[in-house]
């Protein structure tokens, strides 16, 4: 068992990381359900550890009430909200009760900002069962649904009070989706650390096809790395938490021209966003062009887009500039970007001039 603190004074946490977890869940969550009803929210596609979840508490005395939502994107919506919250209501969740999500990226998104308004504020855990929930939207509080101005424009930060990870229900995660969590794996030594990168261009493909260490390993590093730099920047107010933004400007505009939809996935923008923002990099003369052509071949080695054509995507630089202006970094007429000037080293530059980045990403798309 690996335990990671997320060092945040009073809302700190314990991220705990196990083999075979999700089996004794509830030696973590009985304390917090205080004798009362837990509700479990998921989705239908994770039905198989909601069991493994349900005999846990059922052994432990525990009473649950699961709520499972469709699957996808589109759940993270006001209506999905609303419909959310009127169901913990009925149930007669208090503030001092905690939801668990159990669930990917989404159902953690959902789960987080509905517990952070239901009542002004209860509290929730995170029981993240995709690689991309495991390693990066589980820990440090964003959360959130999508506007139809754009991607997670409506939100709170609000911590769980605790993260229970078990690596083993990711056998049932489908190749895609494992690769698209994988991204947000590759990110964290594109921001800081060179030699992580160069542990995933040696054992990326490893992970994907199931190896259980370099997972393992993966997840704790991931959590390890997001831990720290949430700790530094719990609101994101000093540019040191945007640097976990790396690929997402252009990925999040991506997604939002293929609709938030099963088209491209978030992982799947982020490799794609992140390939484009080493590439423009290098086009400024930031970044050693051998560097931008390393990350776009990792991301074909693993079968993930490396920019715009394999992302399926054929808008005009104009377009996805507008979606962009809708990023929550926008801050009077400028947007703050994360570029590089080499593997490891992102920096968030605050002098990107928007017409610059249409035209390349217009002749990125010739
Ligand atoms: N809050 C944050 O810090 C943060 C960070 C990164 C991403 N995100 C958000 O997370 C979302 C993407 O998350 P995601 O990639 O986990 O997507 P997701 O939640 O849609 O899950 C992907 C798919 O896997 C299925 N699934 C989940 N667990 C499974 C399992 N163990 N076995 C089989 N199927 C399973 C789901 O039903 C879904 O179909 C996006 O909305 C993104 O914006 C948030
Ligand atoms: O935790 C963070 O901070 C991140 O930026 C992690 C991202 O991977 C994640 O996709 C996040 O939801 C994006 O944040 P947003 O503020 O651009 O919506
Ligand atoms: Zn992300």
């Amino acid at each position: 068992m690996t335990t990671i603190q997320v060092s945040l004074g009073e809302r700190s946490y314990p991220v705990v990381i196990e083999s075979g977890l999700l089996s004794r869940a509830a030696d973590h969550l009985a304390p917090l359900a205080r004798g009362r009803r837990m509700a479990i929210v998921t989705d239908a596609n994770v039905a198989p550890h909601l069991d493994t979840l349900a005999r846990s508490l059922d052994t432990a005395g525990v009473a649950y009430e699961a709520i499972v939502l469709p699957p996808g994107e589109a759940t993270k919506s006001w209506a999905q909200l609303e419909a959310l919250t009127d169901r913990l209501l009925e149930l007669g969740v208090e503030r001092g009760d905690h939801v668990v999500a159990l669930g990917g990226g989404v159902i953690g998104d959902l789960v987080g900002f509905a517990t952070a308004i239901l009542k002004r504020g209860c509290g929730f855990v995170q029981i993240p069962t995709t690689l991309l929930a495991q390693v990066d939207s589980s820990v440090g509080g964003k959360t959130g649904i999508n506007a139809r101005a754009g991607k997670n424009l409506i939100g709170a930060f609000h911590q769980p009070a605790m993260v229970l990870i078990d690596p083993d229900v990711l056998d049932t995660l489908p190749r895609r989706d494992l690769a698209a969590g994988y991204a947000e794996v590759v990110k964290y030594g594109l921001i800081d650390d060179p030699d992580f990168f160069a542990w995933c261009e040696a054992n990326g493909a490893a992970l994907l096809a199931g190896d259980a260490s370099a997972r393992v390993y993966a997840i704790a590093h991931s959590v390890a790395a997001k831990a720290r730099i949430v700790g530094e920047d719990e609101f994101e107010t000093t540019g040191r938490r945007a640097l976990l933004n790396l690929g997402h400007t252009f990925g999040h505009a991506l997604e939002a021209e293929a609709g938030f939809s099963t088209r491209l996935l978030h992982g799947e923008g982020v490799a794609a966003g992140c390939a484009l923002a080493f590439a423009y990099s290098a086009d400024l003369g930031l970044c050693p062009r051998e560097d931008a052509d390393r990350v776009a071949a990792h991301w074909r080695s693993v079968g993930l887009p490396d920019g715009l054509a394999a992302a399926g995507i054929d808008a005009s630089g104009a377009t996805l500039v507008e979606h962009m202006r809708h990023d929550k970094k926008m801050s009077a007429g400028t947007l703050p970007f994360l570029l590089a000037r080499g593997i490891g080293r992102t920096y968030l530059d605050k002098t990107v001039d928007l017409a610059r980045v249409e035209a390349f990403l217009d002749a990125q798309a010739r």
